[in-house]
């Protein structure tokens, strides 16, 4: 297991990148600079991670991926789809799936109803979308929830109903922006886990925004450092430890080297 860096260029990926992102840079209206000039190629089926501290735009740069807001300058494309430039025009309906930090819950339904709604808006007959639902839910680990409200759901559980509904319509891209970050530690890992576990059997494209090192070097391919005022990439780290990653790997010593190879990086990229 090794990590390599490559500082200068973004990573190289084997063939057609999913979604390219060029010299994009997003100035807010009060004059933020959020994202300055950022370089990106997201190849199919990958696990990568945006990792920076506060405020160095990772869920600005999430969000311009998703089409939840247009670039000031610069392009994100779908080389993959006919006329897919992304540079001006929201998401168009396109291919992804987008968990919040909060799980954004209805709150007057219940689990299924939750994770049928994407199907719904997109006039799946009932029967399918709950048979869809269903099937999605028992992946999430929540079968024999289908009928649980929110209110009657932990904040661990109400997240696998977020993840499920942003699965349901089986994208090609899961965009994240820290879903785990108010969950508790035990949590946390065993969302993680079965995150991972959802990725390799179903091979959706992942972005994962997070603050963790930690978090980053256990599910990640690749961690793509960024850093504040302005928002920028200052790295972008490959990650060449094999899946599948469980409790062993969390606890080896090459998780230990990884995550402090990882850490200096983000210790540079804020200038400390
Ligand atoms: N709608 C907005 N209008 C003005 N400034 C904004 C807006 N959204 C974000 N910003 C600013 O842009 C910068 C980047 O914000 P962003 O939320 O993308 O960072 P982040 O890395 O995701 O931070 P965090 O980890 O705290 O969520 C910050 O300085 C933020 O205050």
């Amino acid at each position: 297991m090794t990590l390599t860096m490559d500082e200068t260029k973004p990573q190289s990926t084997a063939g057609i990148p999913l979604v390219t992102v060029r010299h994009v840079s997003k100035r807010f209206a009060n004059g933020t600079l959020a994202v300055r000039d950022v370089d990106l190629e997201l190849g199919a089926g990958q696990f990568i991670s945006l990792l920076g501290p506060s405020g160095c735009g990772k869920s600005t740069l999430l969000r311009m991926i998703a089409g939840l807001g247009a670039p000031t300058s610069g392009t994100i494309s779908w080389p993959g789809e006919q006329g897919a430039d992304q540079g001006t025009a929201g998401h168009g309906g396109r291919d992804l799936g987008f968990v919040f930090q909060d799980p954004t819950l209805m709150p007057w339904a219940n689990a299924l109803a939750n994770v049928m709604l994407p199907l719904k808006l997109k006039g799946v007959p009932r029967a399918e979308a709950e048979a869809r639902a269903a099937e999605m839910l028992a992946l999430v680990g929540l079968k024999g929830f289908e009928k649980s409200y929110p209110r009657e759901l932990s904040g661990g559980m109400k997240m696998r109903v977020s993840i499920a509904r942003a699965l349901v319509m089986r994208p090609k891209i899961l965009l994240m922006d820290e879903p785990f970050a108010a969950l508790d530690e035990i949590t946390r890992h065993r969302l993680n886990d079965d995150l991972l576990e959802l990725w390799w059997r179903e091979r959706f494209t992942a972005v994962f925004v997070t603050h963790s090192v930690f978090e980053s070097v256990y599910l990640s391919q690749r961690i793509v450092v960024m850093a504040a005022r302005p928002g920028r990439v200052m790295a972008d780290l490959s990650v060449e430890a094999d899946y599948p990653r469980d409790e062993l790997f969390r606890t080896s010593g090459e998780y230990a080297h990884l995550c402090r190879v990882a850490s200096t990086k983000l210790k540079e990229a804020i200038g400390r």
